[in-house]
């Protein structure tokens, strides 16, 4: 017979401990502010994972039609895009779109 030993579970985190905060009144902003931030990146994954297969039909019907998989033209367009609304950063976020979306270059 083998014996079990009892289930250990951590102590429950204070809400500073969780948020880093060293009130209760900013420890529970934070805990809102997260919730919304939790929201944005399920709706960002979401598009992402939209814009992915929009990208993907017209790559297929692309190839379908002779053509390449990837226009370089198009993807300046879209680099530039990115960094004239993100700053340098944009282009690095675009570049893994476009990463994400074809795959490597
Ligand atoms: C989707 C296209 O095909 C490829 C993928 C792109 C994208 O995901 O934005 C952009 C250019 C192409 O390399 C397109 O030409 O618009």
């Amino acid at each position: 017979m083998t014996s079990t030993a009892p289930a250990k579970t951590a102590p429950a985190k204070t809400a500073a401990e969780k948020t880093g905060a060293h009130t209760e009144e900013a420890a529970a902003l934070i805990d809102d502010a997260r919730a919304r931030i939790d929201t944005l990146d399920d709706r960002i994954i979401g598009l992402v994972q939209e814009r992915m297969a929009v990208s993907a039909v017209i790559q297929e019907a692309r190839i379908t039609s002779g053509g390449r998989r990837i226009s370089l033209s198009r993807e300046m367009e879209i680099l530039a895009s990115y960094r004239d609304a993100l700053g340098r950063p944009g282009t690095s976020l675009a570049m893994t779109l476009l990463e994400l979306c074809r795959g490597r270059a």
